[in-house]
């Protein structure tokens, strides 16, 4: 059924839960609707400051953003909880346990917290995520956490689309070496070693400092990685992540650095989506007919796959 799509960006815009979530909604559903979503929301957006948070599970994240928006709401401001699992193809199940961690703020109307699952989605990731976060925004969050259950590609999706991106670690979970081969180190603003109540702590930090600079592939004038220790589950170094966070941001807003990594995010977004709904044309053009046509000529060398290509999109862009 047609939603009116004024009505609940308005309704959205006024901070009404239930409007932020149908519209999150019509983006995971890829609704029919979801130009118009993006159309209306447009004018409204640019205000949120977008925060990634990564980490292997069981780091600590769920407790961390928790505290986070603690943290953010006693400062008087409206927060968006964005929990992304890009390996389940279920919305709102795992979810279910963020859910229950983040119950301190079910209550609370400052607060937006959605699940969204991205596996089968064309396009995945690096296309829904942006579009909830441009919900997010348009509805007056003045900060957006993304959450990620990740591992490797994803993290770093997530933290392409982010302003500043948080990665977590614990001590004593091999993570030092973990982080190094997701190439994690090149990803992260701000790193956070939790369960610094646990043994190792100062170990893990001393460890980080020695990786990061170890690929110092910094300029002079780049962004030093801060690394900060928290007991996320006691509230506490909290305060310092938001410090940290503060600092990287502010760092970026002097250097120009902040709208210069939003045009390559919306460069990357346009491109997703052209490069998505071509895929999709292809598909309900020619369906594996003409590419499996394609694909007999190339096999029997009548036909280069450039040329094969050229074809194809030739055939979608023409019509
Ligand atoms: N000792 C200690 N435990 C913590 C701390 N922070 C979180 N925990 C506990 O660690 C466990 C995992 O925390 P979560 O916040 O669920 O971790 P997560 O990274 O979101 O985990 P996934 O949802 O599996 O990705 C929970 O039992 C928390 O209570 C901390 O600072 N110290």
């Amino acid at each position: 059924m047609a939603v009116d799509v004024a009505q609940l960006v308005e309704q959205a815009r006024e901070g009404r839960p239930r409007a932020v979530a149908r519209l999150i909604s019509l983006v995971e559903g890829a609704s029919p609707q979801l130009r118009e979503v993006m159309a209306a929301l447009a004018p409204h957006t640019g205000n949120a400051y977008v925060v990634g948070l990564t980490g292997s599970p069981g780091v600590g994240k769920s407790t961390s953003t928790s505290a986070l928006v603690s943290a953010y709401r006693a400062q008087g401001k409206r927060v968006g909880v964005l929990a992304v699992d890009p390996s389940s193809p279920f919305s709102g199940g795992a979810l279910l346990g963020d859910r229950i961690r983040m119950s301190d703020h079910a209550s609370d109307p400052g607060v937006y917290i959605r699940s969204m699952a991205t596996r089968g989605h064309l396009g995945g990731l690096a296309w829904s995520a942006p579009q909830a976060i441009r919900v997010l925004d348009a509805a007056g969050c003045d900060v957006v956490l993304v959450e990620t259950v990740g591992v490797g590609q994803s993290e770093v999706e997530i933290a392409s689309q982010a302003d500043t991106s948080v990665v977590l670690l614990a001590p004593g979970m091999g993570d030092g070496i973990q982080a190094a081969k997701a190439g994690i180190l090149e990803i992260g603003d701000v790193y956070v070693v939790n369960k610094a109540d646990r043994d190792g702590a100062d170990a893990t930090v001393r460890e980080l400092n020695h990786m990061l600079g170890l690929g110092e592939s910094r300029g002079p004038g780049d962004w030093r990685p801060s690394i900060v220790k928290t007991v996320a589950s006691r509230g506490e170094g909290v305060g310092e992540v938001v410090e940290a966070l503060e600092k990287h941001r502010a760092w970026m807003e002097e250097r120009g650095v902040l709208g210069e990594r939003r045009l390559r995010r919306a460069a990357t977004e346009v491109e997703t989506i052209a490069v998505t709904a071509l895929r999709e044309r292809i598909a309900d053009l020619h369906g594996d007919r003409r590419l499996g046509a394609l694909a007999e000529q190339i096999v029997a060398g009548t036909l280069d796959p450039y040329a094969a290509a050229d074809q194809l999109v030739a055939g979608v862009t023409e019509s």
